[in-house]
C-alpha cells in the first residue's frame, strides 16, 4: 500500500504522522512545493519510527510527482490557510489553482487513487479536484465532516464530563459556518443528548462547534491542523482498512436529499472502494431547511469557482 500526502505543512504532516503510526502502508510520500520542507519533515518523522514502533517508511520530495507514482490513497491539503478575519471563501482565488494543478499531477500518476481533499474552501476545492479527475464520485471527496463532529463530541464531552469515546453524532452541510449539527442524532451511550443536556446549553455547542474553525483561527492567528490531520487520516484507515466507517464526507450529491451536482457534507459508508454508499438519513422539516441553507451557501462559492473559468 502506497500513500501520498500533498501539502507538508499543518495539516499535512499531521496528517502524514497519524498515517505512519498508525501503519497504514509500506510507502508514504509527503510533497510540498517548499524544497526541502517535505525531505525535513519526512526525516524526523521516519526517525520517531524506533520510538513509537512503526516500519511505514515515510519519504518527502520537493514537487516530484514521479515519486507518488502507483499511491492507491492521496490526501490533497496543499493551499493557504486562512489569518484572523478572513473566511474559508476567501481563500478560493489562490487555493482553486493549487488544487487544480496538484490534482493533474496526483493523477498523472496514479489515475487509480482515491483523492480526499482538505484545502479550503472545503466542499468547493472537492469541486475543483473533482471537475479536474474526471473520476467517478465515490473516488473524490473531502474532510470536514469528521472534524466537525469531533470538535461538537468533544464540546459534548466535556460539558457532561463524560469519556469523548461514547459520544455519537452526526453533522451535515458544507464545511462553513452554515453547517447542520444534528441533536435529534446525537446520542451519548445510545442516550438521547436532548434527555442530558438542557436545550440551551446545548445550542450554545451547536454554535460553538459552526464556528469552531474560526475559534482556533483567533487563538493562533493561522486554522488548526491536529484534529484536522487526524480526521484525514481517520478516513484513510477506512479506506485501507476497508472498514465501512459510517462518516460525515464531502460527496457529490446525485439525488440524495433531493439535491444534485452540489458537494455537501452526508453520511457515507467508507471502505475500499472510497465512498460505498451515500446514506439518506430521515430529516424533519426544520432539519431540511437548514441543510437546504448550507447547500445554497456552497452553491455560490461553488458558483464563483464556476466563474473563474480555470476549468474550461
Ligand atoms: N477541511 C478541513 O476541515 C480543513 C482543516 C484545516 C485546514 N484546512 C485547510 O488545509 C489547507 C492547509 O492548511 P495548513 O494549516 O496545513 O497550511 P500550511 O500553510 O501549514 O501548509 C500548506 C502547505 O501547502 C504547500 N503548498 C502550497 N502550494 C503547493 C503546491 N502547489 N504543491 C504542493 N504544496 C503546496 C505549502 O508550501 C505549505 O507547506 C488550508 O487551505 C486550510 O484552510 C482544511
Ligand atoms: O477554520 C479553518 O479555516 C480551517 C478548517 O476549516 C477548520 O475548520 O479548522
Amino acid at each position: 500500500m502506497k500513500i501520498t500526502v500533498v501539502g507538508a505543512g499543518n495539516v499535512g504532516a499531521t496528517c502524514a504522522n497519524c498515517i505512519a503510526q498508525k501503519e497504514l502502508a509500506n510507502e508514504l510520500i509527503i510533497v510540498d512545493i517548499k524544497d526541502g520542507l517535505s525531505e525535513g519533515k519526512a526525516l524526523d518523522m521516519w526517525q520517531t519510527a524506533p520510538i513509537n514502533y512503526y516500519d511505514t517508511r515515510v519519504k518527502g520530495v520537493t514537487n516530484d510527482y514521479a515519486a507518488t507514482a502507483g499511491s492507491e490513497v492521496v490526501v490533497i491539503t496543499s493551499g493557504l490557510p486562512r489569518k484572523p478575519g478572513m473566511s474559508r471563501d476567501d481563500l478560493i482565488s489562490i487555493n482553486a489553482g493549487i488544487v487544480k494543478s496538484v490534482t493533474e499531477n496526483v493523477i498523472a500518476h496514479s489515475p487509480d487513487a482515491i483523492i480526499i481533499i482538505v484545502s479550503n474552501p472545503l466542499d468547493v476545492m472537492t469541486y475543483a479536484a473533482f471537475l479536474t479527475a474526471k473520476k467517478a464520485r465515490n473516488k473524490v471527496f473531502g474532510m470536514a465532516g469528521v472534524l466537525d463532529t469531533a470538535r461538537y463530541r468533544a464540546f459534548l464531552a466535556e460539558e457532561l464530563n463524560v469519556s469523548p469515546k461514547d459520544i455519537q453524532a452526526l453533522l451535515m452541510g458544507g464545511h462553513g459556518d452554515t453547517m447542520v449539527p444534528l441533536p435529534r442524532y446525537t446520542t451519548v451511550a445510545g442516550i438521547p443528548v436532548t434527555d442530558l443536556i438542557e436545550e440551551e446549553k446545548l445550542n450554545a455547542i451547536i454554535e460553538r462547534t459552526k464556528f469552531g474553525g474560526g475559534e482556533l483561527v483567533n487563538l493562533m492567528g493561522t486554522s488548526a491542523w491536529y484534529a484536522p490531520g487526524a480526521a484525514a487520516a481517520q478516513m484513510v484507515e477506512a479506506i485501507v482498512r476497508d472498514q465501512k466507517r459510517i462518516f460525515p464526507v464531502c460527496a457529490l450529491l446525485d439525488g440524495e436529499y433531493g439535491m444534485k451536482d452540489i458537494f455537501l457534507g452526508v453520511p457515507v459508508v467508507l471502505g475500499k472502494n472510497g465512498i460505498e454508499k451515500v446514506i439518506e438519513v430521515k430529516l424533519n422539516k426544520d432539519e431540511m431547511e437548514l441543510l437546504e441553507g448550507s447547500a445554497v451557501a456552497v452553491k455560490s462559492v461553488m458558483k464563483v469557482l464556476d466563474e473563474m473559468n480555470i476549468f474550461a
